[in-house]
């Protein structure tokens, strides 16, 4: 992969700017404790080259400067300890803030973001703990590497001008080095990061589809490749650690001509006679200190290669405002109209439209089923008005507004969606019923199980309601995880009740439980429910057949 294009890598570099500029104060701690540590440093190097000149008899130095050098040494380390803690604290907080960010745009997004499942957990994920390294030491390390050796320089000026200049002229020369050197960085840099996105991508993905691979005996062949991708990353990885050796390299060879030229500089002082030993001793003391934080900037550099990545993947998904537009409601209405006035709706140009002038109403108590043909569009009815996309054309309306008038989240407030198959998380029967209404109380909870016949399978596990399920369901059949879903749908007590093939796993015999629930669960509110069903279309009383986006027939059970 090249480098990113400029329009990427500006909306990179306005992500991680902002993100900076939001958590000012926390990035400015570390940064003041480094400055104090360096000020501590110049004060011990002074007592330390004065006790010193003491031992090779120029001075009057005694206990007192080596306590206060012994003492500062210890504030020195106490500093730099709380710079760390500073450090890593402005790096989780960025981290923090930016993914709860991106997870709330995720989760707005919902199917309407078609990114693969192992390219979102990514993002989420590795993309932003990416970005770690680049407010928590590459931001620090890059204010002291300024701050800090010109601190250092001014105070060996005043000392020995010569040897200020010196410092000054190597300071200048670390980052004409560091350019030369991190130009292969950051092209490596990105490639080790996207090696490392595919890899985890494919392992996810493949770790979902697992049942899959071992019916098909693919599993080896799986493995390899997954090898050849983790070698890939390997080879990568070592690319960035010989660029950083080179850029390490640089600053060491600066670091041996610096101290080369103030031992040329204050040489005579092994020979004796030097005007002025306490001086040079300073001089040259100070030279680790200033070389510290440009070594800790170069070490922190690729950081900041890899927070370009990062952030430039991360940007699309994060630009716009928090905040989604469009009015909320006061309260929820105790019942909804859905009307649909000349719908279009086009996902793809290229594939022609998804809806093509659909009209019709649903009034408060009665359920319309939605048949037609797999494409038919019948489930983009649903996510219309679910707000995850929003109509081309035409008019969608409830209780006569219009629904785009409103925030995507208020739609959603309006409805109570059951789909295909039931998604579970790893968490008690209970808790899974709750996520439809966290503040629900147990009677509450207990009630909708009760009506979605969860009450009945739950009694018979082994700690009722509270059994422990797994990750998607496992560990209850595909009706009895319906079940659950459908308990969440009595819950959350919308006025409106999406469906959308809700019994299209089940046998017969299960199917007709579930409609039972369903039925219930429709009654008295406004249905939209998408289905092949048969069972399923005769249990309500209103049909609209749709083709290829477009009402073909809309009847009455029976007729
Ligand atoms: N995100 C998308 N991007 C592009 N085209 C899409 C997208 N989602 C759906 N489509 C297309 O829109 C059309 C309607 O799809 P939709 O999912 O609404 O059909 P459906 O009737 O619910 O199908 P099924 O019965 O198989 O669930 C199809 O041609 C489908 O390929």
């Amino acid at each position: 992969m090249s480098k990113p294009p400029p329009a990427e890598a500006a909306r990179a570099r306005a992500l991680l700017s902002a993100t900076a500029r939001s958590g000012r104060a926390r990035l400015a701690r570390p940064i003041l404790l480094g400055l104090a540590s360096i000020a501590c440093g110049i004060a011990q190097a002074w007592l330390i080259a004065t006790v010193l000149a003491t031992l090779l008899g120029h001075g009057t130095a005694g206990w007192a400067e080596l306590a206060g050098a012994a003492s500062l040494a210890l504030l020195s380390i106490a500093l730099g300890v709380a710079q760390e803690a500073a450090q890593a604290d402005a790096g989780a907080a960025a981290r923090a803030g930016l993914r709860r960010r991106a997870f709330a745009r995720l989760l707005r997004a919902g199917p309407a973001d078609e990114r693969p499942v192992g390219e979102r957990a990514t993002l989420v994920v590795d993309r932003i703990e990416a970005l770690d390294g680049y407010f928590s030491r590459w931001l620090p390390a890059a204010a002291l590497a300024v701050a800090g050796p010109l601190l250092i320089a001014i105070a060996v000026a005043a000392e020995d001008p010569l040897s200020g200049l010196i410092l000054f002229v190597a300071g200048a020369m670390v980052p004409v080095g560091m350019a030369v050197t991190g130009i292969g960085a950051a092209l490596a840099s990105r490639q080790q990061f996207d090696a490392l996105q595919a890899l985890s991508g494919r392992f996810l993905d493949r770790m979902r589809g697992l049942p899959q691979l071992v019916l098909f005996r693919r599993q080896e062949a799986e493995a390899e490749a997954l090898a050849a991708a983790a070698d890939e990353l390997r080879r990568r990885t070592m690319r960035v650690l010989r660029v950083a050796f080179l850029s390490g390299l640089v600053l060491e060879v600066i670091f041996a001509a610096v101290l080369g030229c103030l031992a040329w500089r204050h040489g005579n002082l092994l020979v004796g006679g030097h005007p002025a030993p306490q001086a040079a001793l300073f001089c040259l003391l100070m030279v680790p200190g200033f070389f510290a934080p440009l070594r800790a900037f170069s070490a922190a550099y690729h950081e900041r290669m890899a927070a370009n990545g990062a952030a430039a993947a991360l940007a699309p998904l994060l630009e716009g405002p928090d905040e989604e537009e469009g009015l909320q409601l006061a309260e929820i209405p105790p019942s909804v109209v859905v009307t649909f006035e000349h719908v279009a709706l086009t996902y793809d140009p290229a594939r022609g439209p998804a809806l093509t002038d659909l009209t019709f109403r649903v009034l408060p108590g009665e359920a319309l089923v939605l048949a037609g043909p797999s494409g038919s569009g019948k489930s983009s009815v649903l996510r219309l008005l679910m707000g995850f996309h929003a109509p081309d054309g035409g008019r969608i309306a409830l209780n006569g507004r219009d629904a785009t008038t409103l925030r995507p989240a208020e739609l959603r407030r309006l409805s109570a969606y059951v789909g295909q198959k039931a998604h579970l998380f790893r968490a008690s029967i209970r808790e899974n019923i709750l996520l439809a209404r966290p503040d629900a109380t147990p009677a509450e909870v207990e009630a909708a199980a009760r009506a979605a016949h969860v009450a009945e399978f739950a009694a018979a596990l082994p700690q009722g309601l509270d059994t422990l399920v797994g990750e998607g369901g496992f560990g209850l059949s595909g009706g009895q995880a319906q079940r659950v879903a459908i308990a969440r749908a009595f819950l959350r007590n919308a006025p409106l009740v999406l469906l959308d093939e809700p019994t299209a796993h089940l046998d017969p015999g299960t199917e007709a439980q579930v409609l039972d629930s369903l039925r219930r669960l429709c009654a008295g509110r406004t249905a939209i429910i998408a289905t092949h069903s048969p069972a399923l279309r005769a249990r309500f009383s209103r049909v609209l057949e749709l083709e290829q986006g477009r009402a073909t027939l809309s009847r009455m059970a029976g007729e």
